[in-house]
């Protein structure tokens, strides 16, 4: 069995492409990182490091690597073969995967299997903008898409922070991880893959996911940031931005139990055990990666305005949300290509006008209000 997955890089080494070794794929990693393909390749094995209470470490081996710049038609070979492609690049990396997919898919022979497509990323429904944009290129002459590849929604949560330097290929991750995965498109078909749970129903998983998971990372991160402190650890080690973290998990715990009927008891215990997950000390995870590139952060559908343009529907002013919005805009890290574009965006703009471009709220939503005034409050402070 063959698996190729593009984006080798945290993610990749240290999660799905660990979990397909494990299930017995060889994993061809596609990435148009030069020095990290051409170690990975020089490579017979690289080790996981499980950082926490219950330390271990994994080997991973039966791997290769392709530029998937420079050697795009050794990876196009590859995908018309594999069983597998999977994804870890970035949710707006995806345009620019999708030709080689393609062109791959286009190439395998009739009669074999579809191949099985699985976007890893921090988004909702990733998979299904992959699969546009695939759809995209695909000009029919091979067939039609639909036999020639399923496409399938992922969520993907386990935290693996920039390596240090001098780690080589070698991943520090914490114990934890989870990969859910909709076995809805695959009918009876979907791969085995012992550390992946299978639902049938993804759309609970990933916004439990992406609402409590990431909207507490980034929150902590933006709270820590604010407070002058560099790791999420110590971030969440002081009183006041723990209490504004947990502040902001009570109240998308509180949509996520309306709206998707979530046992209120058992979203609160994965509620603390993500609060212990980002307390984890052994972990060198910074303010600067979790808050990483604000203005996706700050989306629409994503982390921050997603539950909170919820609540304010549901007549609910997301005060704590709020707050966490108001530390995001003020998230001036200048080494953050995004954080330095929000800056501008703030300064060159009204206080509507930013907030619609940052947040893509309409104007007559009802948590525009007060968003704007958070983004004028911000304006006018530095
Ligand atoms: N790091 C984490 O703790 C988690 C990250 N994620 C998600 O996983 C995805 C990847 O995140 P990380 O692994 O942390 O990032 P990363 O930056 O460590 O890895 C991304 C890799 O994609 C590669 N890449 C960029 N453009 C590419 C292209 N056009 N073709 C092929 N490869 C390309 C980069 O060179 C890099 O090696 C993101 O969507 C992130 O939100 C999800 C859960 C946890
Ligand atoms: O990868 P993103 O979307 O920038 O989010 C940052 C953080 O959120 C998490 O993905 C939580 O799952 C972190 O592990 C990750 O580093």
């Amino acid at each position: 069995m063959k698996a190729v997955h593009f984006g080798a890089g945290n993610i990749g080494r240290g999660f799905v492409g660990l979990l397909l070794h494990e299930a017995g794929y060889e994993v061809v990693f596609a990435d148009v990182a030069d020095a990290l393909i051409t170690e990975l390749a020089a490579a017979d094995s690289y080790q996981v490091h499980e950082v926490g209470e219950n330390p271990a470490v994994r080997t991973v081996d039966n791997f290769r690597a392709l530029n998937s710049g420079t050697q795009e038609a050794a990876v196009v070979a590859e995908i018309a073969t594999a069983d597998i492609v999977t994804t870890a690049v970035g949710p707006h990396i995806l345009k620019f995967v999708a030709p080689a997919i393609a062109k791959g898919i286009a190439a395998r022979a009739p009669g074999l299997a579809p191949l099985q497509v699985m976007a890893c990323e921090n988004a909702i429904n990733a998979t299904d903008i992959l699969k546009s944009e695939v759809s995209a290129q695909w000009d029919g002459a091979a067939g039609s898409l639909e036999d020639k590849a399923v496409f399938a929604n992922t969520a993907v949560d386990r935290i693996v922070p920039n390596q240090e330097a001098g780690q080589g290929l070698d991943v520090t991750v914490e114990t934890f991880y989870e990969w859910v995965i909709d076995r809805t498109p695959f009918g009876g078909a979907a791969p085995v893959i012992p550390g992946a749970t299978f639902v049938d129903n993804l759309e609970p998983y990933i916004e439990r996911k992406l609402f409590t998971v990431n909207t507490g990372h980034a929150a902590a991160a933006y709270f820590g940031f604010e407070a002058g402190l560099g790791k999420i650890s110590e971030a969440m080690a002081d009183q006041d931005v723990a209490a504004d973290v947990r502040a902001v998990l009570d109240e998308t715990k509180e949509l996520l139990v309306a709206k998707h009927g979530f046992n209120r008891d058992e979203q609160e215990a994965y509620v603390q055990k993500i609060l212990g997950r980002f307390s984890n000390a052994h972990l060198p995870d910074t303010v600067t990666r979790v808050g990483r590139a604000p203005l996706r952060k700050l989306s629409r559908h994503e982390r921050f305005i997603g539950p909170a343009a919820e609540l304010a529907e549901r007549g609910i002013v997301p005060e704590a949300l709020l707050g966490a919005i108001a530390a995001a805009l003020r998230f001036n890290d200048t080494a953050d290509t995004e954080a330095v574009e929000l800056g501008q965006i703030l300064a060159s703009s009204t206080a509507d006008e930013a907030t619609a471009k940052i947040t893509g709220l309409a104007a007559d939503h009802p948590l525009f209000p007060a968003v704007s005034a958070l983004v004028d409050e911000v304006k006018t402070s530095v």
